[in-house]
């Protein structure tokens, strides 16, 4: 192999198959080593992971070359003249991608960096823009991801870099009001063929704790992955912009969330790492009906802190320490995809999770190394540049995330997304419903979490039939399908039908049991109201019949009384008679016994029967229905609950509107069979006594 200088293009060949080279160089006085990636010329990556579409097969899979992370450092300014006479530069421009700092091992040497872009104290936010970011907004546009990210120590710029102020806007606003124009000029040269469709969500990670600063909640928001290693966070907050305006009026506000307080090194210091994203979909608005969706992450790094110079303590100290170790993690994850080691530690912190797409993922990433001046700052800065330089070694493998809809669906799914975007009054709900569209797996929840409850028995009537409701009032047709894929849209069809089909089943199912409850109750009356007999005329199995027969006269099974035709009760409203026809009766043991005895009770004595139950029912305590048989606590209660709410019982049956009381155990009451019970052991005691 040939020496090569610095700015070589190199293309090894090898096997038909390109490759692209690292060597080490060195600048300077030659005391610092660190490795540079020459050039990348590519062709190479035909092992990168194929993209397939959910929807359908995309029939133009377009993969981009393999993009490094570019870096540039920018110094700024010393922030007041005083400290601008104490003090000299550690750190030097050379050109407008090199520099070079003193080594602190051997004051006459300098240790020199070279980077995709240097910009010294005196460079404006319009040209760090249009240097370093605007380049990769095109990406955006084309279906592909792309992130740009301030790092650097606390007090360095980093915020004035991505934020900037109103009257020097940093790279946030630049980008944002490029990307609308963007979307407009490309309409405006190709016609009206693409439908765009802009949203934002911005988070803070503070404490290692995912908050959104949208709409602030009180818990932390998880951080998930997809099938295809797409990292999403469900229920983040998503508005749909449309205008540079409608941005900052979500913006601006959040802003004020993100955590951010008074140290040693920075009255306004960052406590948090704050992502804001900027999601573009583009539409097609004609066949084959193409839909790209790229993402635009713009990172704003809580800057790396040296506490014994921030003059941190309590909370700042332990905010400080987990800026600090997501940091660390953040430089092993560097280490790792540099040393090409097969695991890359991106979920030892949530802020290394969110930028596995920026840092050796499919993302075009931009990294602002922010520097600060003073000898102070010497270590961290030093430090900053070493980071710096291992990054900007790191390739990405960025792709196009395209997706082709069936001609059939898409105009559906562009009409809703142009609601969604067009109607500024309706983001609440909106971002609810985008918020699950992060997750390439999220339906429409409402529609999902009915697919969920389905299986329960208690609830599944309702639901059914709310939604035979629905489908009543608007038709299929009119029900928006969700921005799920075919073959799971098909599914939710299909359930819809079996769903329709279950409704049927089920009202024929509740027709029967109304008819067979008809039936039921219709028997209790005539068996209450009819004499025995007329049961060996219903529709019971003789079995059956013989069942109750034998209730009824065990009920009545007089006590010890023998050998005596009629004896009268001494309350003489009861008149306990003989039976002519002996009766077999089988106890519960299936032994047969023989009874002469049973009770006929006549109209005076049921209806002065019925005067003393609603006496007992209005009058009675607690102590007094429980007397009444088959009266528990409880129903005894819901008895005295039911007069307190209602008034008096007018009559017995009024008992029936009571939870619980069958018209059966009313009738009994009726027939006074339960006190005939009590009062007849009372009685025949006592008549047998005499
Ligand atoms: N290039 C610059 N030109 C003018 N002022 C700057 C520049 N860079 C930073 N500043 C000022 O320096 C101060 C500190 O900057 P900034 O808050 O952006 O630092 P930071 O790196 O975000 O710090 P932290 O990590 O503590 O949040 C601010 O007052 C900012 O306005």
């Amino acid at each position: 192999m040939s020496v090569l200088r610095i700015g070589d293009k190199v293309l090894i060949t090898e096997k038909g198959k390109n490759l692209y080279v690292k060597r080490q160089l060195g600048w300077g006085s030659g005391s610092v080593g660190f490795s540079a990636v020459v050039e990348i010329e590519n062709q190479a990556f035909d092992m990168m992971p194929k993209r397939v579409s959910v929807m359908e097969p995309s029939s133009h899979p377009k993969r981009s070359a393999p993009a490094r992370v570019k870096v540039g450092v920018r110094l700024r300014p010393y922030m007041n003249l005083e400290e601008s006479k104490q003090q000299r530069p550690c750190v030097r421009g050379l050109n407008d991608q090199s520099l070079e700092i003193v080594n602190w091992r051997n004051q006459l040497e300098t240790m020199q960096y070279q980077f995709d872009a240097f910009y010294g104290e005196d460079s404006t936010q319009q040209e760090v823009y249009s240097r370093s970011v605007e380049p990769i907004l095109s990406h955006l546009l084309d279906g592909q991801n792309a992130s740009v990210f301030a790092y650097g120590p606390t007090g360095a710029g980093k915020t004035h870099t991505m934020l900037g102020s109103p009257e020097q806007p940093g790279i946030i606003p630049r980008a944002v009001k490029d990307l609308f124009q963007m979307t407009r000029s490309e309409n405006s040269s190709f016609g009206a063929h693409w439908n765009f469709k802009v949203t934002m969500s911005y988070l803070e990670i503070y404490q290692e704790k995912v908050l959104d600063l949208l709409e602030p909640k009180h818990q932390e928001l998880p951080i998930r992955e997809d099938k295809d290693k797409n990292i999403f966070i469900p229920n983040l907050t998503q508005k749909v912009i449309t205008s540079f305006s409608d941005f900052e009026s979500f913006f601006i506000p959040a802003s004020q969330n993100r955590t951010v307080a008074c140290t040693k090194l920075n009255n306004r210091s960052s406590r948090s790492h704050a992502v804001l994203l900027i999601k573009v979909q583009k539409s097609e608005c004609f066949s084959p009906f193409r839909q790209l969706t790229g993402k635009l992450y713009m990172i704003d790094l809580a800057g790396s802190e040296d506490n014994r110079r921030t003059g941190n303590q309590g909370i700042r100290l332990k905010e400080s320490g987990a800026i600090n170790s997501s940091l660390f993690v953040l430089s092993k994850v560097v280490d790792a995809l540099n040393q090409g080691l097969p695991r890359i530690p991106y979920r030892d912190s949530k802020l290394t999770r969110l930028l596995q797409d920026s840092l050796g993922g499919s993302a075009h990433s931009v990294m602002i190394t922010n520097i600060a001046p003073g000898q102070k700052y010497y270590f961290d800065t030093l430090t900053a540049l070493n980071f710096a330089a291992k990054s900007k070694q790191i390739i990405n493998k960025p792709f196009t995330q395209e997706t082709t809809q069936s001609s059939a669906l898409a105009p559906m799914k562009r009409h809703r997304d142009e609601q969604e975007a067009g109607s500024a009054g309706m983001q609440l709900k909106k971002v609810k419903k985008d918020s699950s569209e992060e997750s390439p797996k999220a339906t429409e929840s409402s529609l999902s979490t009915y697919l969920k409850t389905e299986g329960l028995d208690s609830a599944v009537v309702e639901r059914l039939l709310n939604l035979e409701k629905m489908l009543m009032k608007k038709g299929l047709k009119g029900i928006p399908l969700p921005s799920t894929p075919k073959q799971e849209r098909l599914e939710l069809m299909k359930r819809v039908e079996e769903s329709q089909l279950e409704i049927q089943e089920l009202k024929e199912q509740k027709k029967k049991l109304e008819a067979a409850f008809a039936v039921e109750s219709n028997l209790n009356k005539s068996h209450d109201s009819e004499n025995s007999e007329d049961i060996f005329q219903s529709k019971l199995r003789p079995l059956q019949r013989k069942a109750v027969l034998q209730r009824k006269q065990a009920i009545v099974q007089p006590l010890q009384v023998q050998n005596q035709n009629t004896v009268e009760s001494p309350l003489s409203e009861f008149a306990v008679i003989k039976k002519e026809r002996p009766k077999r009766m089988v106890s519960c043991e299936g032994v047969e016994n023989e009874t002469n005895w049973g009770i006929n009770v006549n109209a005076d004595t049921m209806e002065q029967a019925r005067k003393n139950i609603l006496n007992m029912l209005n009058g009675g305590n607690l102590k007094d229905l429980k007397s009444l048989q088959k009266i528990g606590d409880k129903k005894a209660k819901l008895i005295i609950g039911w007069r307190q709410i209602n008034g008096p019982f007018s009559k017995v049956e009024d008992l029936q509107e009571i939870e619980g009381m069958s018209a059966k155990m009313v009738s009994s009451f009726l027939k006074v069979k339960c006190t005939l019970r009590k009062l007849e052991k009372k009685t025949f005691l006592k008549t047998a006594g005499r």
